[in-house]
């Protein structure tokens, strides 16, 4: 079987080498032509473990990337991936990529074969685009559409694209389940995966279903935050202890800066623009006070910078942190960007470090500074905010960091490090909704 993957970036870059791992001959399409050069050459156009040795494996065997759109036509299956991200006019996902992606495959898609949309998108799409392409294909030629989204947590993308914790297949038919099942098949049998087979806008509204449910239960234990910042009690105990209820879960119940990344902050988003256009925008109104209690927690640690300082400007703050979440160099609607450069906006002087994201920091936050380590960016700070927890900053020495800082203030983020440690050391330790 032969597949073709429309869009590389985070999500698609990482498909087409797993479906190569998976035994297939792929081919992976996108209109930026740097991105198609660094994968050709088997390096990675972004950071995700475990990637560099699957492409190494797969490169220039069963596994090739190009721009032009005209290579799909042999491909007996075709996954698109390519980006829905937020509109620039209003909170609902833009679909140009989308459409524009099918539009430019239409005239290559050969008789039998399989279209399947894997990016998330506005419940209704689906047949929307099964339409597009009906309308638009000789008669003598039938292609299927098929919804299987995706579920991937960066950091995780390879681990979890080969093996999920379940898969989705909304179809229209037993033949587009069949071929779905012979692309998963070694999945599904050595991981004994659970398999959902559903019609097209259930799987839609799986997916978005799915991140505004994870959404929802950050924003949850963010509140309890905020009461605990008032009460003086500990939110992270209170996750601890709630967590134990298998009902409720530990998972996701990390308080702090909050959610950031190219998922979940645009999907609640377009979520409920969707729902909006449906008549339904009251059913998830809630999705509203998720998202502002998730805003809030920036603008929480900036008041909490200015209230340890008294004023912002000309102040030295040091942001450990830039990419939304550690392992990843994703800086998408990061909460660590979003806060160091509000900072730098009321006037503090403000350097960040990050082990993975200072290049694409730096392209979108230019007039922020740089350094090459966490102890240089420290040094001279009047407030230290560890805002993404990369293992390496939990292993900073308190002791040897204040050696370096102007005044021992750190407002940690994340809730993660060593509380006693850099109380002992003599540091002001801030955390966010615990004492
Ligand atoms: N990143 C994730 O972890 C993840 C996980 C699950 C689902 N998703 C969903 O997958 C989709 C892609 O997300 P992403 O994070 O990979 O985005 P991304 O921006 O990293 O990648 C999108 C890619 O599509 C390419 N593209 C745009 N128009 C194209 C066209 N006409 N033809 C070919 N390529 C085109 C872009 O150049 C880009 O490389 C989104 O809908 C997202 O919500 C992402
Ligand atoms: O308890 C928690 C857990 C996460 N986060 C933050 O939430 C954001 C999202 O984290 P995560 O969900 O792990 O990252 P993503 O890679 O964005 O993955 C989400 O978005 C993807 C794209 O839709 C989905 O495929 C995944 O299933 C879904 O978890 C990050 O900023 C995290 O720091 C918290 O603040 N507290």
């Amino acid at each position: 079987m032969r597949i073709s993957v429309i869009g590389t970036g985070y999500l698609g870059a990482v498909h087409a080498a797993g479906m190569a791992e998976l035994g297939f001959d792929v081919v992976g399409v996108d209109v930026d032509a740097a991105k198609i050069e660094t994968l050709n050459q088997a390096r990675m156009p972004f950071y995700e473990p475990e990637f560099e040795p699957l492409l190494a494996k797969h490169v220039g065997k069963g596994l090739r990337f190009t721009t032009d759109i005209a290579e799909i036509a042999d491909a007996d299956v075709h996954f698109i991936c390519v980006g829905t991200p937020q509109r620039r006019d209003s909170p609902a996902a833009d679909m140009s990529a989308v459409d524009g992606s099918v539009d430019a495959m239409i005239p290559f898609l050969k008789d039998g074969s399989l279209v399947v949309g894997k990016s998330t998108v506005p419940v209704g799409t689906a047949e929307r685009l099964a339409e597009r392409i009906e309308v638009a294909t000789p008669e003598s030629v039938t292609v299927e559409l098929a919804w299987n989204p995706e579920f991937l947590r960066e950091g995780f993308a390879v681990q979890d694209t080969l093996h999920p914790d379940r898969l989705v297949l909304g179809v229209n038919g037993d033949n587009a389940e069949s071929i779905l099942r012979e692309v998963y098949a070694r999945t599904i049998a050595e991981d004994q995966t659970p398999v959902v087979v559903t019609d097209l806008p259930t799987a839609e509204l799986v997916k978005v279903a799915a991140n505004s449910f994870l959404a929802t239960k950050i924003s949850f234990i963010n509140a309890m935050a905020e009461i605990a910042e008032l009460t003086g009690a500990d939110v992270t105990q209170l996750a601890d202890a709630i967590g134990h209820d298998d009902r409720i879960g530990r998972k996701f119940l990390n308080a702090g800066v909050g959610f950031g990344g190219g998922c979940l902050p645009k999907d609640i988003r377009a979520f409920s623009a969707r729902a909006a256009e449906l008549g339904a925008g009251q059913s998830v109104a809630f999705l509203h006070e998720v998202d502002a209690i998730n805003q809030r927690r920036r603008d929480h640690v900036v008041n909490l910078v200015r209230t340890h300082l008294g004023s912002l400007a000309g102040r030295r703050v040091a942001v450990l942190g830039a990419a939304f979440k550690p392992n990843s160099d994703d800086v998408r609607d990061s909460p660590a960007l979003s806060i160091a450069g509000q900072l730098h906006l009321s006037g503090a002087r403000v350097t960040v470090y990050d082990p993975k994201a200072m290049d694409n920091a730096a392209r979108i936050f230019p007039t922020l500074d740089y350094a090459d380590s966490a102890s240089a960016a420290v040094e001279g700070a009047e407030a230290v905010l560890h805002l993404t927890e990369w293992p390496e900053f939990r292993e900073l020495d308190p002791e040897q960091l204040a050696a370096s800082v102007a005044t021992k203030l750190i407002i940690d983020g994340r809730n993660v490090l060593d509380r006693e440690a850099y109380r002992n050391a003599g540091w002001t330790y801030v955390g966010l909704g615990r004492p």
